[in-house]
């Protein structure tokens, strides 16, 4: 391996920055589908239940049913660039590239999955970089996303004598950056549509209650996000979580019972924002542009829009980056 000092082309060292996501399949198919999800279920800080009880459950349940529906849901939003989420990932990255001078790189990889974060940080080293930003890819902070992606950052590096400086990017659930971008791009979207919706719906991932009253700052996060942004936009947005899973009660409440509720409620127009998302991917192009338009609809509902993820947009890409510029500025000013 190539060390700061005798890269030829970085001879006092370089920056990188490492944009983390959850991961995704390599392919839409169920024998993918199953390695992803053998990865992904086996983290404890994902699934808090102990390994003996839980492996079972997972190899002999979970793993022999779930590839095959799952695969089904990736063909319904597989693009010829692959899974969105890897694309809107690397496009995210790509489009950083020189943003920040010569001395910093920008790359990407995924908690699971390819490319693994494991190998991007070694790819970073090797092309001289001795001060890494960590960016997971999540504005409300998560131990089941945020603490994960850098549990494995960090894990790696403690496998290694001579590690490189490391930090990580706080959330940034409430910053005045990211709610400025979310209204941008809401508003541009909603400009766009041929009717007006009477209720914004921001429906964030779910997760588990009980991961609320252990001290997980994620509802709370999804909360001030949700209400920021309707001081924004200066109307109602109102909040749900979705994609549960398992038997445990999750947070609530749950997007497909709003969906399924609003038209009783005479909203029979509405448009569904994923603003915990920060591109689209499965959660948001199959459960809420898909099924959650056909929920609504056969409860009644008359428009339903899905508005997208800040993905590579303009209004994305300068959120990013200002959040990243903030963590580098010490490191550029002193290299
Ligand atoms: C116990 C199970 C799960 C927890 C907890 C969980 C938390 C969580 N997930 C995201 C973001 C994403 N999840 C995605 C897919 C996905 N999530 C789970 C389960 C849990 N998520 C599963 C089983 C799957 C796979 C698909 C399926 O079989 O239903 C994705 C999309 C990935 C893609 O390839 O597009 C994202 C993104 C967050 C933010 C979160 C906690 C806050
Ligand atoms: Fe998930
Ligand atoms: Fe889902």
């Amino acid at each position: 391996m190539t060390r700061p000092e005798d890269h030829p082309l970085a001879p006092h060292g370089r920056i990188g920055v490492l944009l983390i996501n959850l991961g995704t399949p390599d392919a839409p198919d169920a024998p993918a589908v199953r390695r992803y999800l053998a990865e992904f279920l086996s983290d404890r800080r994902v699934v808090e239940i102990p390994p003996l009880a839980w492996q079972p459950i997972l190899r002999g349940i979970i793993l022999r049913t779930r590839p095959k529906k799952s695969a089904h849901a990736y063909r319904l939003v597989w693009t010829e660039h692959g899974s969105p989420l890897a694309h809107y990932t690397r496009a995210k990255a790509e489009r950083l590239l020189g943003a920040f001078g010569p001395e910093v790189t920008v790359d990407w990889a995924m908690r699971y999955g390819r490319p693994s974060i494991d190998a991007r940080l070694r790819a970073l080293m090797d092309a001289g970089c001795d001060r890494i930003l960590l960016a997971p890819m999540y504005p409300q902070y998560c131990a089941a996303t945020t603490a994960t992606a850098n549990d494995k950052a960090f894990e790696v590096l403690s496998r290694m004598r001579w590690q490189p400086a490391a930090r990580t990017l706080p959330p940034y659930h409430d910053d005045p950056a990211y709610i400025a971008a979310l209204k941008a791009s809401i508003e541009g979207s909603l400009a766009k549509l041929d009717f007006t919706p009477e209720l914004i719906l921001a429906s964030f991932h779910g997760m588990p209650e009980r991961t609320l009253k252990l001290g997980d700052p994620y509802h709370c996060h999804c909360q001030k996000t949700a209400r920021l942004l309707g001081e924004a936009l200066g109307r109602e947005v109102r909040i749900s979580f979705q994609s549960r899973f398992g038997r445990a009660k999750w947070l609530e409440p749950a997007t497909d019972a709003v969906l399924r509720g609003l038209p009783g409620e005479a909203v029979k127009k509405v448009a569904v924002v994923a603003p915990g998302f920060s591109v689209d991917c499965l959660e948001t192009l199959e459960e809420l542009a898909i099924r959650g338009r056909e929920t609504f609809l056969e409860s009644g509902g008359s428009d339903f829009a899905y508005l997208p993820c800040l993905n590579d947009s303009e209004e994305g890409l300068t959120l990013l980056r200002g959040l990243l510029a903030r963590e580098l500025a010490g490191w550029i000013a002193a290299s």
